[in-house]
């Protein structure tokens, strides 16, 4: 494995259908920014999800709600090249993407959450993705730390990072569990409370809440 001879900062990539982004998503990564000692985190909203239905709001809006979720935070800024393209938005094309523009030897990284990991056997070409970038995972209440299939857990053995520094160090190949605070918050809850005329300013920013009211979203079940 080559190294980082020049001391890139290491870059990382959070991508979501964001429908819409909440605490859950915010509050989790900005601890794993502290443990691995991340100085950005590139929000990255997908266009067509590729394992789930179509998200309610459009992708305008997902990309506007995070923006503004983050507008005040410099750890933070929001990539919209998925948005671009409307053919399904596989990670493996946008991480390659990346890397193209990045150069071989740039430490990269794409966070997920514990539950895209239990299902990451699924992912178009998943068997690629550590040979272009880090994965970094955040837990999840509710889903477990031993993986689903063997394959998995062969992999996770192989591949996983026992500290941060390695992630800096290379640019490509790891797998780090970070030991993030658990909040009990999906966008299916946030989605669900809003059809029925519940309250959810406490799983969201308010900026986002003050967005989804003015534009009605999340009214029609
Ligand atoms: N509460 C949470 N804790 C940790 N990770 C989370 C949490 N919510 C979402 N994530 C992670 O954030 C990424 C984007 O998630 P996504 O936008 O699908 O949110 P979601 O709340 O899971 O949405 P939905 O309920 O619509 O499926 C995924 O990798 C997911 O694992
Ligand atoms: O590449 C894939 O096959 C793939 C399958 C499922 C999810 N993803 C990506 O994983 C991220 C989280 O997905 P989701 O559905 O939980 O919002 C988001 O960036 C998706 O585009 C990617």
């Amino acid at each position: 494995m080559r190294n980082n001879p020049k001391n890139t900062p290491l870059a990382a990539f959070f991508g979501g259908t964001f429908d819409p982004i909440h605490y859950g998503h915010l509050r989790p990564v900005g601890a794993l920014a502290r443990q691995v000692g991340l100085t950005r985190i590139t929000l990255l909203p997908n266009n067509v999800p590729p394992h789930r239905p179509q998200p309610e709001a459009s992708a305008a809006q997902r990309k506007a709600m995070a923006e503004l979720a983050v507008a005040d935070n410099p750890l933070f800024d929001v990539d919209d090249r998925e948005l671009q393209r409307a053919t399904p938005s596989y990670t493996i094309d946008t991480l390659e993407g990346l890397r193209r523009e990045r150069g071989a030897r740039a430490p990269l990284a794409f966070i997920i959450g514990q539950d895209s990991l239990q299902t990451l056997h699924l992912w178009h070409r998943w068997q690629d993705l550590l040979g272009v970038c880090h994965l970094l995972v955040c837990a999840r209440p509710g889903y477990s730390d031993t993986l689903s299939t063997p394959e998995l857990r062969q992999w996770l053995a192989r591949h996983r990072a026992q500290a941060p520094l390695a992630l800096h160090q290379q640019p490509h190949g790891l797998i780090y569990l970070a030991d993030t605070p658990l909040l009990a918050i999906s966008a299916t809850e946030i989605r669900q409370r809003r059809h029925r005329h519940d309250a959810v300013n406490d799983l969201l920013p308010p900026a986002v809440l003050h967005y989804i009211d003015t534009n009605g979203l999340y009214r029609q079940a």
